[in-house]
């Protein structure tokens, strides 16, 4: 069995990054820009009032005077220039006029008919400068965009973006005793439910999910719906990967070509994880019961989708925790127990469910965290310093 790192590096070497498109701004959230974007112009483009109240020439000390000689407001500017002792009613996002050197508020003067006279200063210029936000040229590299990075490039006036395609995903899940949620189970079956975290957690990272229709435990049926998912960028199975006289998936795979890479990781839970290349897609083979499946999706098919689109750091990112419980050795897999985390003064505190069944789904929505154990690890006691990824 190799370890979780190697199985993760040898994942991320079957990505190979997805091409190009061109989107509107209003449909990029969420999208990884492949090249680039850069600003077209100066924000703001002229100096700028940052309030309501009157743009004036020179200092402006207590009880000085000023004569208002015209008005600007957002989106009209004032053509002329101020001189000396004049001033110009100005409100927030007005051009400052030529001649302007501060921009006192209304509440710090009186007005009587055209004259103010300042009736309380202040340090502050109130102008925002050309350029001060950002300069034309500005760059927004490749990242996945933010809203926030959406009103960045609107104000750029990047009105169209290239991005990576988003990959698609074919989900397969395999098993005689599955149905779907809503159908009426027989008496020996379940309700599929591993695929719908699975395809929730995918979109979250940027893919496309195609959920294929539920296998069933014969060649003939898995060949069909693997039929179903030639052209997908990505294939993921559930299911069927361990030794059982029923886990066909592997042979099957094997027999329509898949390149393993390999089977078997030193983890628990995900054991039977399998990874390869399928008609030159990637292809990811994860385990039947529900949190290894899904703890699986989290350690190694997010971070492929991450790198397909271009992510350069698509690993899952571990942070620092405090037991807050006695916990005992690990065997020879490193361990990643469900977990939850509360408040602590420093790092915030995790405490390991009880019970660490793979099969066990209502623990895993009580979780928001996995605590890393790593393999052949000793007993750890409360107060130590542990790692976890958030799920
Ligand atoms: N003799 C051994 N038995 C098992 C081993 C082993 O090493 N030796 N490994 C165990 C481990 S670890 C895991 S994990 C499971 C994984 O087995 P499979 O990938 O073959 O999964 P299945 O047998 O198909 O299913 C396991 C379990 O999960 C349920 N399941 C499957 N698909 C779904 C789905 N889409 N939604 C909800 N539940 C699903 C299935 O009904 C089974 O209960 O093997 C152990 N056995
Ligand atoms: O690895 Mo299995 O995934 O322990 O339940």
């Amino acid at each position: 069995m190799i370890s979780v790192e190697e199985a993760l590096d040898r994942v991320l070497a079957l990505a190979r990054p997805m091409g190009v498109e061109e989107v509107p701004l209003a449909e990029a959230h969420g999208r990884w820009l492949a090249h680039a974007a850069v600003a077209r112009r100066d924000q703001p483009p002229f100096d700028a009032s940052a309030m309501d109240g009157y743009a004036v020439a020179g200092p402006a000390p207590l009880a000085a005077r000023f004569r208002v000689i015209g008005e600007a407001g957002a989106g009209h500017g004032f053509a002329g220039h101020l001189a000396p002792g004049e001033c110009l009613r100005i409100f927030t996002g007005a051009p400052v006029p030529q001649g302007a050197t501060r921009v006192v508020l209304q509440e710090n003067v009186q007005r009587d008919g055209e004259i103010i006279t300042i009736a309380e200063t202040s340090e502050n210029d109130n102008i925002r400068l050309r350029g001060s936000d950002f300069a034309a040229g500005a760059e927004v590299g490749p990242r996945r965009l933010s809203a926030n990075d959406l009103a960045l490039l609107a104000a750029m006036n990047v009105p169209r973006l290239t991005v990576r395609k988003k990959p698609e995903l074919a989900i397969i899940a395999t098993g005689d005793e599955l149905v779907m949620p809503g159908e009426e189970p027989g008496p020996d079956q379940i309700i599929a439910s591993n695929s719908f975290a699975i395809k929730a957690l995918a979109e979250m990272a940027g893919a496309r999910v195609r959920l294929l229709p539920i296998a069933r435990d014969t060649e003939a049926s898995l060949r069909a719906v693997f039929e179903l998912a030639r052209g997908a960028d990505l294939v993921v199975t559930i299911g069927g990967a361990s030794v059982g006289d029923h886990d066909v998936v592997a042979r099957l795979a094997e027999s329509l070509g898949l390149d393993r890479d390999f089977y078997r990781i030193a983890m628990r839970p995900g054991k039977p994880l399998m990874a390869g290349r399928l008609h030159g897609a990637p292809m990811l083979g994860l385990p039947g019961n529900p949190v290894s499946a899904i703890v699986c999706a989290h350690l190694f098919l997010l971070p492929l989708i991450r790198a397909m689109q271009g992510d350069p750091t698509p690993r899952p990112q571990p942070r620092h925790a405090m037991l807050a419980c006695d916990t005992g050795p690990t065997g020879p897999r490193t361990h990643y127990m469900r977990a939850h985390l509360s408040a602590g003064p420093n790092l915030p505190h995790i405490t390991p469910f009880r019970d660490q069944d793979s099969a066990l789904l209502g623990v895993l929505s009580q979780a928001d965290a996995l605590l890393i154990r790593p393999l052949g690890d000793g007993p750890r006691a409360a107060g130590e310093r542990v790692e976890y990824l958030p799920i």
